[in-house]
């Protein structure tokens, strides 16, 4: 499970003008995260990969371009929840042909499902591979919220080994890990990594690890270690930088400054997202100058 640990990038995509996906530019994307930032593992097809935009042929393909250009040197996982639970399976039955060390769901959405459906989701996909499964909970932008009775009901499936917390309901947070600790938990909002880390959670998943890995990573080492005041004053760098990518536009600033790293041609969101990111160029070379070299 240690490969299970540590920081993650929730993978960002680059796209074409015509909204395909660019996967000679994802490779070096891969590459960026993996030899620049340092990042431990990667997430694919999550919120930051603007994958609930895309079908699942096209998640499959980000599967495999990421799988390939990765060579090992990090963990994957593979988020394949989406509201067609078929396409979720073939999507988890193809993460575990390539090698991918965990499959991630995020909780199903739109309409509301009760609690008994959603464990019934959860079990559907969680028995259709031998991967570990990391419920991916993100009430912020599913609507969706778990009880802890909810969450005890989630844990006692078989192959559900996680939960991937994006909330500020650090209350809840503390009675998993306490009352779980077995179950492994990744914190989902990269600006109070902090707050999250003295709990002893597990690892993280967030956008801005895609160019900023190492310092979170120097940051949970900072906790474990007690070091209390350093990581506070680590934690206030991070979030210097994550100011001015959330002033400027999350996705915008973060791909364009990949894309400077290699020089390459223009990339794009994926519509609805504002497609053409162009415009954020200056800023991003500002940002990338003054807070990541
Ligand atoms: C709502 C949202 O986008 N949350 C991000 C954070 O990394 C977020 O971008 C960051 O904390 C800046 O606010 C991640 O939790 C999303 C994520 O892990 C994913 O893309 O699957």
């Amino acid at each position: 499970m240690n490969k299970l640990k540590g920081v993650f990038a929730a993978l960002l995509i680059p796209y074409d003008k015509d909204g395909k996906v660019n996967h000679e530019k994802l490779e070096k994307f891969v590459e960026y995260n993996i030899e620049v930032s340092g990042v431990q593992g990667l997430y694919i097809n999550g919120s930051t990969g603007e994958a609930f935009m895309l079908d699942s042929e096209e998640r499959k393909e980000i599967l495999k371009t990421v799988a390939k250009a990765a060579k090992g040197r990090v963990s994957l996982i593979a988020q394949v929840g989406q509201l067609n639970i078929y396409k979720a399976l073939e999507e988890a039955k193809l993460a575990e042909e390539l090698g991918y060390d965990a499959i991630s769901a995020v909780t199903p959405f739109y309409y509301k499902f009760s609690e008994e459906q959603i464990l019934e989701y959860y079990k559907t996909i969680a028995e259709s591979t031998s991967l570990p499964l990391i419920a991916y909970y993100i009430p912020l932008l599913s609507n969706v919220t778990f009880s802890m009775a909810t969450f005890e009901k989630l844990f006692k499936i078989k192959n559900v080994a996680g939960v991937k917390f994006t909330a500020t309901d650090l209350y809840t947070l503390e009675r998993i890990k306490a009352k779980h600790p077995e179950v492994l938990v990744y914190y989902g909002f990269d600006e109070q990594e902090l707050s999250a880390a003295v709990y002893g959670i597990d690892g993280f998943i967030g956008s801005t690890f895609n160019v900023n890995a190492k310092r979170a990573v120097k940051l949970h080492e900072l906790v474990q270690a007690g070091k209390l005041k350093e990581a506070r004053e680590l934690q206030a760098e991070i979030n210097d930088f994550i100011d001015v990518v959330l002033a400027n536009g999350l996705y915008a600033i973060l791909k364009e400054i990949i894309r400077q790293e290699f020089d390459m041609e223009t990339v794009y969101c994926r519509l609805p997202m504002t497609q053409d990111i162009s415009k954020y160029a200056d800023e991003a070379k500002k940002i990338r100058d003054k807070y990541l070299k």
